[in-house]
């Protein structure tokens, strides 16, 4: 709803209320054509100002309305209105100005924004496009190139950048209500002619259809796939072309396609999926909302790998005084030297001051006695991080956390190890730490709820999307990466090379294929997991028999690979070759071709023609697969939670909205029948045993994906 009250006694002050963010609800709409009537109408009030309750003018339209029928007055005309009125309307902003909320906000004849307030269209990311006016008002106000980069990016602006861009008219370190009220008094009985941006003519570059075309490229090339960025780019387009009631017509027109898709439905389930993950929950009961997290001011990193490096430049970017520890000299060296240039050029970027004291580097573990939480990245060997947790227990302080960054050793067992196994959690970064979005916290029967909610919590200041997750072999993400990576070995076996298979991926929207993404992440990481497991046979036989391993289909292709020392990029040589090693350019690679042809006619293998939905449905089905068996043993808590693993680390594409809701939206019949199939004709490959929890929710005729926990609830307290 909206509150009105008469202030300074000329003003009516119209305040959104709708907590947390205001966001523009059927009441808050209705709430907001009543009070303008009102403010109007009365013959006292001589200038109207709107505000958010507590600190936040608006986060937008209300994203929970969308999937239901809407009802409640319309954004479109609410705004019109507004600019249309007879006495000045002030938009104060506070907190955040957000898609609708902007937009009403430039309905309003000026704006008065706090220093500390926010302000974007991001509709895009939720597969929308700005359709109160925004993408026809925003590009007359501050021109087309800042329009379409603010609306097809959907990054937020600061009030300093939003009044260099002219969105805002004004900044204020003081109340910012309370500025635009005596503002509002200073303009009160002024032409609002030249303030209504609806009337303003869009300015035009010189060669606009070039820019468009440009600008049109480079966001397909972006968008893998999703249609929202597109539509952004047309609309805008409809803004420096056609007049301001054709181009109303044609963001209209190109919302109502955007609204109703597949797409927006997937990017606003995964909105509100990163949100859910914070609400985490372990199978002993522990949650988030009570069990309270230990203040975290100093921090440790042992080892300064790349992973250790990465996640040092992530702690002191938090603004968290950093130990970094690293027993070899020369490795020290180099480390020191590549944090500071991360810290550098990202302080750069942002234009503030780099970090660089807040890190202090050592070659004594004994460095660590004082921090409250250290981090241990160490090379990935059981015997090397037991031995650091011991030293790490007798030198830290009483309380101490101690994570482990290992990708895929068991932190139970570690734990197992310690005196304190309660203070022992994963915190699995993803490389480069520093960048990438994702953590998962990985918590053992032994973890305490408190050591949960303090690896949660630093994630979360770390700026990262943390995701608490059971202890198992790979944990959520690597482990349903098995049998996508296995499969595609196999369908190179049976003909297919991998630039079809990458092609299929990245069609699909994924920003590599998965041999290019071998060959940038190095082949020889999983070499050296396999060859730990056992696996590798070095004197390898020809025949079925030879691609076998542990009583299941085996491929040493990649082993293969890697004793002809093709690593991936840093040899030159993988899937593909490179110019250099290095290089980034994947090239087709006729070696790679000929080596596939006598690998098959070594092993009888008759080549077959294999198509892209072959490609997608037993890499992605084989994925999805494993999923339902990670919710089936209590390793993830939701598919959400799966979901948001997949798309924040692994580029799923957000518009498919993660593996496990992709596998509603396709029909968990479908994937079930499709997977039944594949595993007639493969039955000595497990992964393709459709998972029980698949059938059953099959059986139960196939609930929403927001259902499927009362379904993974009822089974397990069945057992
Ligand atoms: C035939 C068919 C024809 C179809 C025609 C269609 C016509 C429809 C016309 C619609 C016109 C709409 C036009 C408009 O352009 C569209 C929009 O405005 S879309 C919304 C755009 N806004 C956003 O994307 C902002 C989203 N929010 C945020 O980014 C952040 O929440 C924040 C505002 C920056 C605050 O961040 P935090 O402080 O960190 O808080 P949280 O993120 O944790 O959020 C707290 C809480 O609030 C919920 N929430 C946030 N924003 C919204 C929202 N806009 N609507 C609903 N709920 C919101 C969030 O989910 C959290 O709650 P929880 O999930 O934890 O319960």
């Amino acid at each position: 709803m909206a509150l009105y009250s008469r202030v300074s006694g000329f003003v009516g002050l119209i305040t959104l209320q709708n907590p947390p963010v205001n966001a523009l609800s059927a009441a808050v709409r209705q709430g907001i054509v009543d009070m303008v009537e009102r403010a109007l109408g009365d013959p006292n009030v001589k200038s109207v100002v709107i505000c958010g309750q507590n600190g936040n003018f608006c986060g937008g339209a209300d994203i929970k309305e969308f999937g239901t029928n809407m009802s409640g007055p319309p954004l479109v005309p609410m705004i019109d209105a507004i600019e249309a009125a007879n006495k000045p309307v002030v938009a104060a902003i506070e907190g955040s100005a957000l898609g609708g909320g902007l937009e009403l906000a430039l309905g309003c004849h000026y704006r008065i924004a706090h220093s500390k307030a926010r302000l974007g269209l991001p509709e895009v990311t939720l597969g929308l496009l700005p359709a109160a006016g925004g993408t026809q008002r925003l590009p007359r106000l501050v021109g087309v190139p800042a329009a379409l980069n603010l609306i097809t990016t959907g990054r937020h602006v600061t009030a300093t950048q939003a009044l260099q861009l002219g969105i805002v008219d004004q900044v204020t370190d003081h109340n910012a209500v309370d500025v635009a009220v005596k503002f509002s008094l200073s303009v009160a009985g002024q032409s609002l002619d030249a303030r209504r941006i609806s009337t303003y003519p869009c300015p035009l570059p010189s060669d606009s259809d070039a820019l468009f075309e440009g600008v049109m490229q480079k966001v397909r090339q972006r968008a893998h796939g999703a249609i929202a960025p597109v539509a952004c780019v047309q609309a805008v387009r409809a803004a420096a072309t056609l007049p301001y009631s054709k181009g109303m017509e044609r963001e209209q027109e190109l919302m109502a396609t955007l609204f109703t898709s597949g797409q927006a439905r997937a990017q606003q389930y995964c909105f509100f999926a990163q949100r859910a993950v914070g609400r985490w929950r372990m199978p002993s009961g522990a949650r988030w909302d009570t069990s309270k997290p230990r203040p975290v001011h100093k921090a440790a990193v042992i080892g300064l790998g790349t992973m250790g490096r990465g996640i040092t430049v992530a702690l002191a970017q938090t603004g968290l005084s950093v130990v970094a520890v690293e027993t070899q000299e020369k490795q020290l060296m180099e480390a020191k030297q590549a944090v500071s240039g991360m810290l550098e050029r990202g302080a750069k970027r942002h234009g503030v001051a780099p970090t660089l004291d807040r890190i202090s580097y050592s070659q004594n573990i004994h460095a660590v006695a004082e921090v409250d939480l250290v981090i241990e990245a160490v090379f990935e060997d059981m015997a090397l991080k037991t031995e650091v947790f011991q030293q790490l227990s007798a030198v830290c302080k009483p309380g101490t956390l101690l994570c482990t960054n290992t990708s895929a050793l068991d932190v139970d067992k570690l734990a197992s190890k310690m005196p304190n196994p309660e203070l022992v959690v994963g915190m699995h970064f993803f490389a480069p730490a520093h960048v990438m979005k994702l953590l998962e916290v990985v918590y053992g029967p032994r973890s305490s709820p408190q050591a949960v909610a303090t690896a949660m919590q630093l994630g979360k200041k770390m700026g990262k999307v943390s995701v608490a997750v059971g202890n198992c072999r790979g944990f959520v993400g690597n482990r349903m990466l098995m049998p996508y990576l296995q499969q595609a070995f196999f369908l190179l076996e049976e003909g297919a090379t991998p630039e079809l298979v990458d092609r299929a991926l990245e069609e699909f929207g994924f920003p590599m294929g998965v041999f290019r993404m071998s060959d940038l992440s190095g082949l020889d990481v999983g070499w050296r997991v396999r060859k730990r497991d056992e696996l590798v046979e070095p004197d390898m036989a020809s025949g079925q028999s030879a691609r076998i391993r542990q009583g299941s289909r085996y491929s040493p292709l990649g082993d293969l690979l890697c004793e002809q020392g093709r690593f991936g990029q840093k040899t030159g040589r993988g899937w593909y070759q490179y110019d250099k090693p290095g290089s980034r350019v994947a090239r087709s690679d006729p070696w790679l071709h000929s080596f596939l042809v006598e690998y098959r006619a070594r092993h009888g293998l008759v080549p077959r023609s294999i198509d892209q939905q072959e490609v997608l449905e037993r890499c992605l089905y084989a994925l999805i697969n494993e999923g339902f068996r990670i919710l089936e043993d209590g390793i993830a808590a939701g598919p959400e939670d799966i979901d948001v693993i997949y798309v924040f680390g692994y580029g799923w594409p957000k518009h498919r909205g993660g593996p496990m809701f992709y596998a509603g939206m396709v029909g968990l019949a479908k994937v079930l029948e499709r997977l039944e199939h594949y595993q007639q004709a493969h039955p000595d490959v497990p992964y393709l045993q459709p998972c029980s929890l698949l059938r059953r929710l099959v059986a139960s005729g196939s609930p929403p994906i927001h259902r499927w926990r009362e379904a993974i609830k009822k089974r397990q307290s069945q057992l």
